[in-house]
């Protein structure tokens, strides 16, 4: 449905995105992650016309972006900006009106079935309660949920948001994607999102595009993109990452920094039936003999040094009275 292939662009004779290649299907949710400034807000605005690619092109619906006419294209995909909606006079419930305009014929009927729209985006956003009161007197929270409504209301094929949760309190950021993910199971809709909470692109995303410096550096399923690793490599943190105990999916906990657990291993069950037993060892490169499972373990008791070189240990895995050795380095 949205496709951007090798995309570039410069600002102020610096590249800010590189040879970007994107593929978003029907009924797909795709999350963009990466650190401050890497591009993901350009590559928004790439994807919804807003911008043009200096390098590259971004085809929607089959169609060359620059093709479209506006009004054609504001049928057919909603954004959601990062900046969100200024605190404007106009009330809620005109606002979320607005989503319906490139809609709008000359035809009466139609405008009732804008009145239903409206309602019912309205009801579904919880904000019925608030549909008289002008913009500029609600919370920035408030306010995301308008233009969140106001996409909704437009009805459109494809949804790009940009850090749509920022300013939601947990019910409302649950609440907020549990509508859009069931909108895209009912109605194939296409969504890309941009988020700085892993976690949540975690349960919600079908994929992950990580950038790094206006670059795509890993793509792929949650599980695949959300290693120690890539997080390390991208936002130079050393995250713990465990998997839901309800959906499965990757979740990153942070530690503070410099506090790190004096050792790692990656392995794969749930903790619970696994002792970790320390042992002196030779040194090795890779855990082995391991169940193809995550999570990570912490070995506190330290037996042995290694004399010149980073200290080595294998260590004993029980899982249900079955053995499995690995060995383990220090975490540095
Ligand atoms: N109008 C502009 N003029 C010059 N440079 C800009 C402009 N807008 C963005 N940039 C630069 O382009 C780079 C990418 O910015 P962009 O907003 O796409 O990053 P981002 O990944 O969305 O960041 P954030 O997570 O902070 O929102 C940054 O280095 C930023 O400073």
């Amino acid at each position: 449905m949205l496709e951007a292939i090798r995309v570039s662009k410069k600002r102020n004779g610096r590249q800010v995105l590189r040879d970007v290649n994107l593929m978003l299907d029907k009924g797909e949710m795709v999350g963009v992650i990466g650190p401050n400034g890497c591009g993901k807000t350009t590559l928004v605005r790439l994807l919804c016309g807003e911008e043009e690619p200096d390098g590259g092109k971004v085809r929607f619906q089959g169609k060359d972006m620059a093709a479209w006419n506006q009004r054609e294209r504001a049928r057919q995909m909603a954004v959601l900006p990062q900046e969100g909606l200024p605190p404007i006079s106009f009330t809620v419930e005109e606002v979320v009106a607005m989503g319906r305009h490139p809609h709008q014929g000359i035809w009466p009927w139609t405008v009732r079935d804008d009145h239903e729209t409206v309602d019912r985006v309205l009801e579904q956003t919880g904000l019925t309660a608030r549909r008289h009161r002008p913009v500029h007197l609600l919370s920035g929270g408030e306010r995301q949920r308008v233009a969140i409504a106001k996409a909704m209301a437009q009805e459109p094929a494809c949804l790009l948001l940009d850090e749509p949760t920022t300013f939601l309190d947990i019910a409302h950021q649950l609440s907020i994607l549990d509508r859009i993910q069931r909108w895209r199971r009912e109605c194939g809709l296409a969504v890309l999102v941009v988020f700085h909470d892993l976690n949540l692109a975690a349960q919600y995303c079908d994929r992950l595009l990580l950038m790094k410096e206006g670059a795509v550096v890993m793509e792929g399923t949650p599980p695949d993109v959300l290693r120690a690793s890539w997080i390390d490599e991208v936002y130079g943190v050393k995250p713990i990452i465990t998997n839901h105990p309800v959906s499965g999916v990757p979740q990153v906990l942070l530690q503070p920094q410099g506090e790190k657990l004096p050792f790692q291993l990656e392995v794969s069950a749930q903790p619970s039936p696994l002792k970790i037993h320390a042992s002196t060892g030779r040194k090795s490169s890779d855990p082995v003999g391991l169940e193809p499972i995550k999570g990570f373990f912490s070995v506190t008791e330290q037996k042995h040094s290694h004399p010149v070189r980073t200290p080595a240990y294998r260590i004993e895995i029980t899982e249900n009275g079955r053995k499995t050795d690995a060995h383990l380095h220090k975490n540095r």
